[in-house]
């Protein structure tokens, strides 16, 4: 990529797209192309074919999809598996009709097996049976993976993949219940923080992101005790009680979204797709990349490190009737290093700065 080029950024406002529009300003490029969701919705083909005739992107970052945590994945399989799988067809496809020189797609670390070898290597893609809570998300991420490596491999195009570990940061989806685990403790603790101070300007202003139903005949604070309460965060006689999901155990590793947009501007300037050969092997396949700390944490133990950045000082429980998920998940991110890129932010820091962020 040079300054000038054409660069599209689709999913530009989301936690990742946000951060990668921010990197590539920073380092000087300036020619961009992006579209809300509402302006092009990229599951319409149509739609998008059209986008791509008129614009003429040279590269792509392709950051837009459906994405949510544990329960959104459980719950909403069909919309996971549908909006994931059309997106990418579209985007990949028309970029290859339409000559763009290089194109960086966006997996995840759950296309590995459910009890994947850890740490997880490029390699053990395809190996094993997937996690079952995220298969049709995952099962959409293979797909663009494979569509990637097949179009280099029959058309000679340039679209390299990566996998990022568990991420976080500014402009993160906070929801309560369809967002990540990092971003869903830091709003429940921001919670259970002004409740336990009696602080209910503050816990008003955090719920006018949702809709707060009147109860008939029920008072404001009853109307806001339930909502607190449905989403695990409860005042008994004196002392504020915050639900984990699950048992606690499993292992998360958590990666800054500005250091993952680092990773992804990285590649897109020194990786092409050719450089998989250079080993010499015949058979070309799992040429994506993995992209993390090479670092984990207990679930258990990120609720300490959160409840102490944002300085709750009540009872942390665990409901085992929510899914736990994959027990451990950590990427061998050796590849990446080899390359010459590392991550910066550490897991403290970042979560004082999610913190920040939310609380700006
Ligand atoms: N967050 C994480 O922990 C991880 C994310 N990833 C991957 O990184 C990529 C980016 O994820 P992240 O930034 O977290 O996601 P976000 O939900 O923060 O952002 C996704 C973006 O995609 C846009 N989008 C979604 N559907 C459509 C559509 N049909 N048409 C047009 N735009 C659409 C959204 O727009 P709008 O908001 O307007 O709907 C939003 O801007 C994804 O591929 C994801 O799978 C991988 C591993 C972990
Ligand atoms: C990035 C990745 O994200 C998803 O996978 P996941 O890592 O399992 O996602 P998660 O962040 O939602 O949960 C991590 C762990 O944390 C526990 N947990 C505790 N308390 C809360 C909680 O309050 N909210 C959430 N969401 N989880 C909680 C939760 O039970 C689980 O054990 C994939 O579907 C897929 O989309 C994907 O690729």
């Amino acid at each position: 990529m040079i300054k000038s080029s054409k660069i599209y950024i689709a999913g530009h406002r989301g936690l990742v797209g946000s951060a990668i529009l921010k990197n590539l300003e920073a380092k000087g490029y300036s020619n961009f192309v992006t579209r809300t969701h509402k302006a092009l919705d990229l599951t319409d083909s149509t739609a998008v074919a059209n986008f791509f005739a008129l614009e003429k992107p040279e590269y792509v970052f392709l950051a837009a999809a459906k994405v949510g945590g544990i329960v959104a994945n459980n719950t909403y399989r069909a919309d996971f598996i549908y909006a994931n799988l059309m997106i990418q067809n579209n985007v990949i496809h028309q970029a290859y009709l339409h000559g763009v020189k290089k194109l960086l797609f966006l997996g995840s670390t759950c296309i590995y097996p459910k009890n994947c070898p850890q740490p997880m290597k490029e390699d053990y893609l395809l190996t094993d049976v997937l996690e079952y809570t995220n298969e049709p998300y995952a099962i959409a991420k293979i797909a663009g993976i494979k569509m990637c490596e097949s179009y280099n491999l029959q058309y000679g195009t340039n679209f390299i993949s990566v996998m990022p570990t568990n991420l976080y940061g500014p402009n993160d989806n906070f929801d309560l219940e369809k967002s990540h685990v990092l971003p869903a403790l830091v709003r429940k603790m921001h919670l259970g923080k002004a409740l336990e101070n009696n602080d209910w300007e503050g816990i008003r202003k955090d719920l006018d992101r949702l809709p707060i139903e009147g109860v008939n005949g029920s008072s404001e604070k009853d109307v806001i005790y339930s909502i607190l309460d449905k989403y695990g965060i409860q005042q008994k006689e004196d002392a504020v009680y915050l639900e984990i999901w699950g048992s606690g155990k499993p292992m998360r590793e958590f990666l800054w979204s500005e250091d993952m947009a680092d990773a992804c501007v990285f590649l897109m300037e020194n990786r092409d797709f050719k450089d998989c050969y250079a080993d010499g092997t015949k058979e070309i396949r799992n040429t994506h990349i993995n992209i993390g700390t090479g670092k984990d944490i207990a679930i258990k133990d990120l609720g300490e490190v959160i409840k102490k950045t944002v300085g709750f000082k009540g009872t942390l429980f665990f409901n085992t009737d929510k899914p736990d998920g994959t027990l451990k998940k950590l990427t061998d991110p050796s590849k990446l290093h080899q390359l010459g890129w590392k991550h910066t932010i550490e897991l403290g820091e970042g979560v004082a700065k999610a913190y920040q962020w939310y609380t700006r």
